[in-house]
C-alpha cells in the first residue's frame, strides 16, 4: 500500500540518554510498506470540512488530522509496537462523497492487510466512510453483526437537506445502507443532549432501534450503568466499529469542535467506555470526528483527542 500523499510531520523531543523506554511516537512512526502493516496501528487522516459546512457548522476540522499529528508526535510509546502513517484522504471543495469513498476504500485495504486503523477526522462524516471500509471488508459475509458504537452528544441521524449527506447524517445513511443490504442496522450512541437533538431526531433513534443513553446519566457515579448498557449492546455484535465526536466531552474540556457541549461527558467515562469497547475483543476500526484546532484555547483541545487516540492504540495493541 502508497502513502497517501502528505507532508512527513512527525517531529518532536527526543530524549536519546533514555535510550528505547524514551521513545516518542514522532520517533516510532513508520511509512507504510506491504511488511510493516499486520498487526500495527494504521493513522489515516480525513481533511474534510464538507460536511460541516453543509450542516450548517464552523468549518477547520479538515486541519484536525494534522493539528492531531503536531500534538501526538511528541507523546511517549508504551504499548504502541507498529504505528504507521498512512497519510491523509483530502476532500476537494464540495466532492465529500468521492472522499468518503476513498476513505472506504483505504480502509478497507487497510482491514485485509490486518492492520488496526484509526481515523483522524473531519467532520463526522468521516462515519459514513469509516463504515464503508468496514462493511467492504465484511461484505463476503451473509449477515454480518457490525455494532456500531458512537460517543456523541448528537444522534447524528438526520435526513438529508437538498438531498446531500452532512456531518448530520452519517448514521441514517449507514442504517438506509444496511437495509438496502438486508443487514441489521445496530447502533449504540453514547452522550446524546436532550438539549441539542430534536424530538424528530429522538423519533428516528427509536424507529431505528438506536441504544442510546442521555449525558445526564453518563456521570462518573452512572458508569457501572453506562458499562452495563454498553456490554448489552456489545453482546449482540461481532464486529465493532468506535466512533468519537469530540463534542461529547464538555465544551471546557474540549472548545475545539463546530458545537461545543454545555454538559457533556466526562474523559475519564469516555475513557472507560473506550477501555472496555476494546476489551471487548470485537473492535475492528475506529475514528475520532470533529476536533478544529481554529477553536482551540491553549491546545487543550488538541491535548485531549491525542491522549484519547493514544489511548486507543495503546490499548489496541495489548490485545495484538
Ligand atoms: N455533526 C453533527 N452536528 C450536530 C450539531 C449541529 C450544531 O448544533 O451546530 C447536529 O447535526 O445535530
Ligand atoms: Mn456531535
Ligand atoms: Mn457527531
Amino acid at each position: 500500500m502508497n502513502s497517501l500523499n502528505n507532508t512527513w510531520r512527525w517531529q518532536g523531543r527526543v530524549d536519546a540518554v533514555e535510550g528505547e523506554l524514551g521513545t516518542r511516537w514522532h520517533q516510532r512512526m513508520q511509512r507504510p510498506q506491504v511488511d510493516n502493516l499486520s498487526q500495527s496501528i494504521a493513522l489515516v487522516g480525513f481533511n474534510c470540512d464538507a460536511g460541516v459546512a453543509r450542516n450548517h457548522g464552523r468549518v477547520g476540522a479538515a486541519q484536525g488530522a494534522d493539528a492531531l499529528r503536531a500534538m501526538l508526535g511528541g507523546m511517549p510509546v508504551h504499548e504502541a509496537k507498529q504505528l504507521v502513517d498512512v497519510g491523509n484522504v483530502s476532500c476537494e471543495g464540495d466532492a465529500m462523497e468521492a472522499a468518503q469513498a476513498q476513505l472506504s476504500a483505504v480502509v478497507a485495504e487497510l482491514l485485509q492487510r490486518r492492520a488496526f486503523p484509526i481515523v483522524m477526522g473531519g467532520g463526522h462524516e468521516i462515519a459514513y466512510g469509516t463504515f464503508g471500509g468496514l462493511a467492504q471488508h465484511l461484505s463476503t459475509l451473509e449477515q454480518p453483526r457490525i455494532g456500531i458504537v458512537n460517543l456523541d452528544a448528537h444522534f447524528d441521524l438526520r435526513l438529508n437537506e437538498n438531498a446531500q449527506g452532512s456531518s448530520g447524517t452519517p448514521f441514517r445513511q449507514i442504517a438506509d445502507d444496511c437495509a438496502a443490504r438486508g443487514w441489521d442496522f445496530n447502533y449504540c450512541c453514547l452522550g446524546v443532549s436532550r438539549f441539542a437533538n430534536t424530538a424528530a431526531l429522538f423519533k428516528r433513534a427509536d424507529e431505528l432501534g438506536v441504544t442510546w443513553r442521555l449525558d445526564d446519566d453518563m456521570g462518573v457515579v452512572q458508569l457501572n450503568d453506562t458499562l452495563n448498557v454498553l456490554h448489552d449492546f456489545l453482546a449482540n455484535v461481532d464486529h465493532v466499529y468506535f466512533t468519537i465526536d469530540l463534542d461529547v466531552l464538555p465544551a471546557a474540556v474540549m472548545p475545539a469542535v463546530s458545537a461545543p457541549a454545555a454538559c457533556g461527558v466526562a474523559l475519564s467515562v469516555v475513557e472507560a467506555v473506550l477501555e472496555a469497547v476494546v476489551a471487548s475483543g470485537k473492535l475492528r476500526v475506529a475514528d475520532l470526528a470533529e476536533f478544529n484546532p481554529i477553536y482551540d484555547v491553549d491546545q487543550h483541545g488538541a491535548r485531549t483527542a491525542a491522549r484519547l487516540v493514544a489511548r486507543l492504540a495503546n490499548a489496541v495493541a495489548r490485545l495484538m
